[in-house]
């Protein structure tokens, strides 16, 4: 049995993952904690993989005091930036126990995955591309944390097929044509009765590819957090790992 604690429990996403740890026959629930309780309670003896669902502005503190307590991560919490990353990478090189990890994906629905993916195969062949996220209003970060992993997919695949700066003859912009992340401009929306939707538009001369993932319900996430806590406890992930096609066969 995995045992698994939960952070941000009482959340959007952090109640869904309870249900789901809940529910799998090989994962035993231990702590389920939320703002304001003591995160120094979740140990190797009580908790194998946290999952980490709060905001962005307290998620790498957590992560940071919770390698710290020996204990592996699995973090779905936007609003990270490279230096975060390095800074989980320097607490792991210092952690209590050996082979410790630490896993981050912006997005665990196999729609997003695999739209990032197909949109990383597509863009050499394009001369222009721009992502559209469109979530609920309740978001507190924008753009997206799955918009910004795409355009940096986008960024390096038109990079490595030497692609240069796209066509845009735009000369005055009052904020209508996005934020230009690695090159790539993404726009985001806030819509009351959207959930999760990401659409890539690739265009061409005469022609377009539309790449859309839609999570219309939170469930869509669950089968990915239960893959990476399996994946994590299973100790062959040692060190920070960004990103659940790592965990896929793509
Ligand atoms: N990776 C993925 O597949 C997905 C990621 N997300 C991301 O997950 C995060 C959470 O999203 P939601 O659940 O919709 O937000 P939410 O606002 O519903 O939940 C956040 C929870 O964290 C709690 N919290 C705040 N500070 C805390 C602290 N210091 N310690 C413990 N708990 C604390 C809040 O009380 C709240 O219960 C966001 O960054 C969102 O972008 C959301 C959906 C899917
Ligand atoms: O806040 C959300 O809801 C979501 N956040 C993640 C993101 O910022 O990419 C993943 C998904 O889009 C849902």
């Amino acid at each position: 049995m995995v045992k698994v604690s939960v952070v941000g429990a009482k959340g959007r996403m952090g109640s869904h993952v309870v249900e789901a740890v809940r529910g799998a026959s090989d994962m035993q629930l231990s702590l389920a904690l939320d703002a304001g309780d003591d995160l120094s309670a979740i140990t190797p003896g009580n908790t194998d993989v946290t999952v980490e669902f709060t905001v962005p502005s307290v998620s790498l503190s957590n992560v940071l005091a919770l390698v710290a307590q020996g204990v592996d991560v699995v973090v779905g919490t936007t609003g990270w930036t490279d230096e975060a990353f390095d800074r989980v990478r320097e607490a792991l090189a210092k952690a209590p126990r050996a082979g410790q990890s630490v896993f981050i994906a912006p997005n665990f629905a196999i729609s997003a995955v695999l739209a990032d993916h197909f949109a990383r195969i597509a863009a050499p062949y394009f001369e222009s591309a721009e992502v559209i996220e469109l979530h609920h209003p309740t978001k507190v970060d924008a753009p997206s944390g799955t918009a910004i992993h795409t355009a940096h997919a986008i960024g390096e695949a038109r990079r490595a097929a030497g692609l240069g700066e796209m066509p845009d003859a735009t000369q005055t912009d009052g904020g209508s044509r996005g934020q230009v992340i690695d090159g790539v401009h993404v726009h985001a929306v806030r819509l009351r009765g959207l959930n999760a939707h990401e659409e890539i538009l690739l265009g061409n001369a005469g022609e377009q590819l539309t790449i859309r993932a839609d999570s219309f319900d939170r469930i869509s996430f669950m089968p990915g957090v239960l893959l990476a806590v399996r994946k994590v406890s299973s100790g062959a992930y040692p060190g920070l790992t960004v990103g659940l096609d790592r965990f896929l066969d793509l």
